[in-house]
């Protein structure tokens, strides 16, 4: 950036962004102090009417502003299912000491994030790493606001969660017969007898399910999946009463093409509002993905801070999209979240040191480096 005059060097600088401007995500105005909101305020409306450029605390023009939509069809809120402690950490070659998870899901809980997929209660021969699942859940503070849901593939795992105090639960299916094998040694539709008497028992304690369908992009084992396979995973699990369906491009192929074929055919059995995202993002192509998706009509998106996460059964698979880069995104096209950037980024950044890796998130990348 040598020859970069200073001021432009400064807009440059997303950390120092982050830094002088706290209201990059919404949820942050409660921690201002009553000057910093009169000035948020003012400067809101200044953003209004300069599109694109206003004053920073230091009286430097800055060139981030808190947009309107510009594009059609879009939500005007986003929910994100934050699932870096359960995906993220399920794939860690290293065993994350349980006090360090703890923590991480105390500092995401005060991001303004409304879920976080805390763990998953499956076999400890099979996932390692999710072996403490009760002693995490249990350890937990529970922030109001905050739903903090667990991964139950059968009743054994569901009755360990409740025990360890899980008011939300997930099950998780594929749509690829290969993987289902390989994930949780059944076939499709021994899965979903299996999920029918979790979902049951659910139901009689008020405990509501949300229902996974992994490979609905494409299979490790077997490809391509065909769009009619996801829908009909879909509409089993959504029938037999999961309220949202979270749909897995689990080793990150999908394209905004197949993405689209995907959802036209799931929707026309599912509804928009009960159907969520779930993207890898091997291939580079999450965030167009769930752009797509958005402009279909979806507002519920998964995602990992620093972007860790894969699932040890799926060979390949990398991280899922970073929760800060689905953040930048969404802010930048003036979507709610609720969420607090610069606090995910921090979340992050402990959770990074915790397990000795860099962040996969482009944008942690570009403001810790700034
Ligand atoms: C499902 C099982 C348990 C079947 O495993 P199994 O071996 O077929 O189970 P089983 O019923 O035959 O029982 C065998 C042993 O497992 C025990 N067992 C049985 N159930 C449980 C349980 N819930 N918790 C703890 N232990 C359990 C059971 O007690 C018994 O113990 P033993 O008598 O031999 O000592 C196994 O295959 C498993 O744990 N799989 C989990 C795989 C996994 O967690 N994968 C990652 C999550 S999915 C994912 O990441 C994708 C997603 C969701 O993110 C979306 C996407 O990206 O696509």
């Amino acid at each position: 950036m040598g020859n970069v005059p200073s001021a432009v060097k400064h807009c440059l600088s997303y950390q120092q962004l982050l830094r002088e401007h706290l209201w990059i995500g919404d949820s942050v105005a409660g921690a201002l102090d009553p000057a910093q909101l009169s000035l948020l305020f003012s400067l809101h409306l200044f953003q209004k009417e300069t599109s694109g450029f206003f004053i920073n605390f230091y009286g430097t023009i800055s060139c981030l502003h808190w947009e309107t939509p510009q594009l059609s069809g879009l939500p005007e809120y986003v929910k994100i299912v934050e699932v870096g402690p359960r995906d993220g950490l399920q794939n860690e070659k290293v065993i994350v000491p349980t006090d360090i998870k703890i923590e991480f899901i105390n500092q995401l809980s005060q991001t303004g994030l409304s879920v976080i997929e805390v763990t998953s209660f499956v076999s400890s021969r099979w996932v390692p790493q999710m072996a403490d699942h009760s002693e995490v859940m249990k350890g937990i503070h529970q922030y109001p606001g905050v739903r903090y849901p667990v991964l139950t593939p059968n009743l054994q795992g569901f009755h360990r969660a409740v025990a360890a105090g899980a008011t939300e639960i997930s099950v998780f299916g594929a749509a690829s017969e290969s993987f289902s094998k390989k994930n949780i040694n059944c076939s499709i539709e021994e899965s979903m007898q299996k999920f029918e008497e979790v979902v049951k028992s659910a139901r009689h304690m008020n405990i509501p399910v949300r229902g996974y369908v992994s490979c609905a992009l494409g299979c490790p084992y077997e490809g391509t999946i065909i769009p009619q396979k996801v829908t009909e995973v879909s509409k089993r699990l959504y029938g037999m009463g999961c309220y949202e369906i979270s749909l897995g491009d689990t080793i990150g192929v999908g394209t905004p093409g197949s993405m689209k074929r995907m959802l036209e055919s799931v929707m026309k059995e599912i509804p928009p509002s009960a159907l969520a995202v779930h993207c890898h993002d091997t291939y580079g192509q999450a965030l167009a993905n769930i752009l797509t998706a958005l402009q279909m009509g979806i507002n519920v998106v998964d995602s990992a801070v620093s972007g860790l996460g894969g699932c040890p059964y799926a060979k390949g698979a990398s991280g899922n999209v970073a929760t800060e880069d689905l953040i930048y995104m969404l802010n930048g096209l003036g979507l709610n979240t609720g969420v607090n950037l610069y606090k995910v980024m921090e979340a992050g950044d402990f959770i990074c040191k915790a397990v000795n890796k860099t962040t996969n998130s482009k944008v942690a990348q570009a403001s810790f480096n700034a």
